[in-house]
């Protein structure tokens, strides 16, 4: 018997059936819970592969991982371009191959405590997803944002739908005061210094995810508890982890399992560089969603 031909399941549909981000939340958490419980989670997920395209200041990024526990097997191919200021293309394109399990054939194609005060310093694609899900999970009385070509800024706040936005001249403006802050800029040197950090914020560290880019200074990196997705990533990849030195104090898996405490009332920083297992949950997600037909 001839595997089904895979069916390609493009932005729409996926949107169609992913139509908000935190309904992944509980797949994500237990995903990255199984991820650092080494063997027993069932995870296989080596560490990507990046190739750089020197030539055109791009990568390519290659992510495989396995679920057992999901039984799901996907990869994504993600590539990440520096951002031409007039170019119409995305910065970030990726697909994900979702495989079946048990004989390998492709199924289908997947494209894809109290804290007041929220600030984002960037407002791109993942500015846009990450105002949904904090906004949609937490109330804030304020949400900022910064960005280095302040008509985006402006045009995000303009166009978000949820909790008006408050435009902010400067990244320093925008982060005074704030509880939480989230980085999610192409930013390959600091621009978030440790002066300007409330003691007991919490930063969502998105961006800069080679081994030569940062958006946290040291000051940052290391007057804080230093949260990870995947140690062996942080220590390969993150420009803020290696180049500053500052130790991690535990991979978010380990928080989710209950092994390692989220210490709230520290200033904390969770550096994420993104997991093969995390767009294998989404995939599975959507397509199981899909084919259900929903
Ligand atoms: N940790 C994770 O799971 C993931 C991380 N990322 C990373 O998140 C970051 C944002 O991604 P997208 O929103 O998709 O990118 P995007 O291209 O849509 O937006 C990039 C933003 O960064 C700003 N920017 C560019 N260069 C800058 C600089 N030198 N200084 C300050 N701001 C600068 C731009 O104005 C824009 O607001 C990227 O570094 C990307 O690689 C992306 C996907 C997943
Ligand atoms: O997880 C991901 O797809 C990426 N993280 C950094 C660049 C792309």
């Amino acid at each position: 018997m001839s595997a089904a031909p895979p069916v390609f399941l493009g932005s729409e549909v996926v949107e169609k059936h992913l139509h908000r981000a935190s309904l992944l939340i509980p797949s994500l958490e237990a995903a990255l819970a199984n991820f650092s419980s080494g063997a027993e989670g069932g995870v296989v997920q080596p560490m990507r592969t990046v190739v750089p395209v020197q030539k055109y200041s791009g990568f390519l990024g290659v992510m495989p991982a396995y679920s057992a526990k999901d039984d799901a097997l996907t990869t994504k191919l993600v590539t990440f371009y520096e951002h031409k200021k007039d170019s119409s293309v995305p910065s970030h394109q990726a697909i994900v191959l979702l495989f079946d399990p048990r004989n390998g054939s492709l199924k289908a194609f997947l494209m894809p405590a109290d804290s007041e005060v929220l600030c984002i310093l960037g407002a791109g694609v993942q500015a846009y997803s990450h105002y949904e899900v904090f906004t949609e999970q937490f109330s804030f009385k304020e949400v900022r944002i910064w960005n280095r070509t302040k008509e985006n800024a402006v045009k995000f706040a303009r166009s978000v739908k949820g909790p008006p936005v408050q435009v902010c001249s400067s990244a320093q403006d925008a982060v005074t005061g704030a509880d939480v802050i989230i980085t999610v800029t192409m930013a390959t040197t600091p621009i978030l210094f440790g002066e300007w950090i409330k003691p007991g914020a919490h930063i969502n560290a998105v961006g800069a995810s080679r081994p030569d880019w940062r958006e946290l200074n040291d000051e940052v990196m290391k007057n804080s508890v230093l949260y990870v997705d995947s140690r062996e990533a942080a220590l390969n990849e993150s420009g803020d982890v290696i180049l500053s030195r500052a130790e991690i104090f535990a991979e978010l898996g380990e928080v989710v399992k209950g092994t390692k405490p989220a210490l709230r009332e520290k200033t904390t920083v969770f550096k994420s560089l993104g997991m093969a297992i995390e767009d294998t949950v989404a995939a599975k997600f959507v397509y199981d969603s899909w084919s259900a037909g929903n």
